[in-house]
């Protein structure tokens, strides 16, 4: 077990590079069962989730050979159509090789997922949609069976904006028989990203990136090469910490259009943004204004930037509102938060936020992924040392983030924690 011992007040300078994105990394990999042979996938961050669907695949009989950034999977020799709990159950994305593997064999066998600390996240609209292309569906024993001798296209209206759920009927529908037309589908630069290697792979897809996407199903894919996207959440994750620490930094291979609804919010609060020669220049102001926020599917404010942005707001003059409208169960950090002496009330999906002074250095522990980031970016702002256990959540999802971050000249170390359970 290892922990983060950080030691605010550094303001950050410097430049920083974002690693590919993991949200458009995993369906990316999943997208490789549909089309048999050797997928060369570049700009890949190391995480344990790229290292968990890596498992999966192997396990599904892929080969996967990967260098650097550069990762080759060879899909050519699959021998099973099986997606265990032990894998499922560490990472929800594993969820999306069923539309593939439905696809490829006409039959699946995938553990469901399961809850998880932010909310119950239900795939029931994945299976919902894949019934409609024709899958005949059954649940036994936590595990979703499914089977189509073809899969058929369909027009599907998707109740609620989901993206992992638009992600596995775009790679369903891609080799079904027939038009598919998803309608309210999500609208996240990830599953542009991941029409786009599809589209490489043969697919005929249109409207990717707006909420009717319609799909004419092709009788083969063929392996294709394709760069993932940067990570967006990482990028906004940067900003912040510039931002809470009146730094100056430059982010690069970022792109700034795809965090729009984050720039806009940072700029209300005082954060000067400039977008110059690939780089994006974002600059703390001395205070920080409050600010209010409510997560949206995108275009709008990310579920994946709150709890980062309510570590800013717990420094800014005045107080903010702040409103979680994805996911049931996304504030753990709050009572973290109120040990480096944050005052934050929370009622149901609103968390109201009244900006202190200073914050003040403490232990905490990390319990999900970017609650571990709103911590490192209040300890980054707080007096004195903070420690914070728990952080496999963070290496699920951030590549390197102490070492990017002492290179911008934040005083953070990662050192063994042998108090850790
Ligand atoms: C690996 C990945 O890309 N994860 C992202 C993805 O998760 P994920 O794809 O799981 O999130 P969804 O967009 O599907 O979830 C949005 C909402 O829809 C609900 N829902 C979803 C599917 C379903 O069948 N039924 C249902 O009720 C969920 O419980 C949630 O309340 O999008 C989320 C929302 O932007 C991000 O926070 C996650 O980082
Ligand atoms: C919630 C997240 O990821 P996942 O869907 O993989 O749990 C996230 O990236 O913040």
């Amino acid at each position: 077990m290892e922990k983060l011992v950080i030691k605010g007040g550094n303001k950050l300078s410097g430049e920083v590079t974002v690693s590919g994105s993991k949200n458009a990394a995993l369906p990316i990999f999943i997208s490789t069962i549909l089309a048999p042979g050797c997928h060369t996938i570049s700009n890949v961050p190391f995480l344990r989730d790229i290292n968990t669907t890596i498992k999966v695949l192997e396990k599904l009989g892929a080969t996967v050979d990967g260098r650097g950034n550069v990762v080759k999977i060879d899909t050519t020799n699959l021998n099973s159509f099986e997606a265990t709990y032990d894998l499922v159950r560490t990472m929800r994305a594993s969820v999306l090789v069923l539309g593939p593997l439905l696809a490829r064999f006409g039959q699946a066998r995938v553990s469901l997922p399961g809850g998880c600390a932010i909310g119950a996240r239900p795939i029931n609209l994945h299976l919902k949609g894949l019934a409609a292309l024709g899958a005949e569906i059954t649940l036994e024993h936590g595990y979703v069976e499914a089977k189509a001798k073809k899969l058929k296209g369909a027009r599907i209206n998707f109740d609620i904006s989901t993206v992992g759920g638009t992600e596995q009927l775009l790679m369903a529908a891609a080799t079904a028989q027939g038009e598919t037309i998803l309608e309210n589908a999500a609208r996240e630069p990830e599953i542009v990203d991941l029409a786009e290697i599809l589209i490489k792979m043969g697919a005929d897809i249109d409207g990717a990136g707006t909420d009717t996407i319609r799909i004419k199903g092709v009788e083969g894919l063929v392996a294709a090469e394709h760069a993932v996207m940067p990570d967006r959440i990482e990028a906004g994750t940067f900003m912040i910490a510039s931002a809470i620490t009146g730094g100056d930094i430059k982010i690069k291979n970022m792109r700034l259009d795809h965090l729009d609804a984050l720039s806009f919010k940072l700029q209300d609060a005082g954060v000067e943004i400039t977008n110059k020669d690939n780089m994006v220049r974002v600059k703390g102001p001395k205070k920080i204004r409050n600010v209010n926020i409510k997560t949206r599917p995108y275009p709008g404010f990310p579920t994946d930037m709150q709890a980062q942005f309510m570590a800013l707001m717990c420094i800014a003059e005045g107080a903010s509102v702040i409103s979680e409208n994805i996911f049931e169960n996304r504030f753990m950090h709050v009572s973290e938060l109120l040990r480096f002496g944050a005052d934050i009330i929370c009622e149901g999906n609103s968390a109201t936020v009244k900006g202190v002074k200073k914050l003040s250095g403490a232990p905490v522990m990390a319990t999900d992924l970017r609650a571990s980031a709103s911590l490192i970016l209040a300890a980054l702002a707080a007096d004195n040392t903070s420690e914070i256990s728990r952080i496999y959540h963070l290496d699920r999802g951030y590549e390197s983030i102490e070492k990017k971050l002492a290179g911008l000249g934040a005083d953070i170390a990662r050192v063994p924690d042998n108090e850790g359970p």
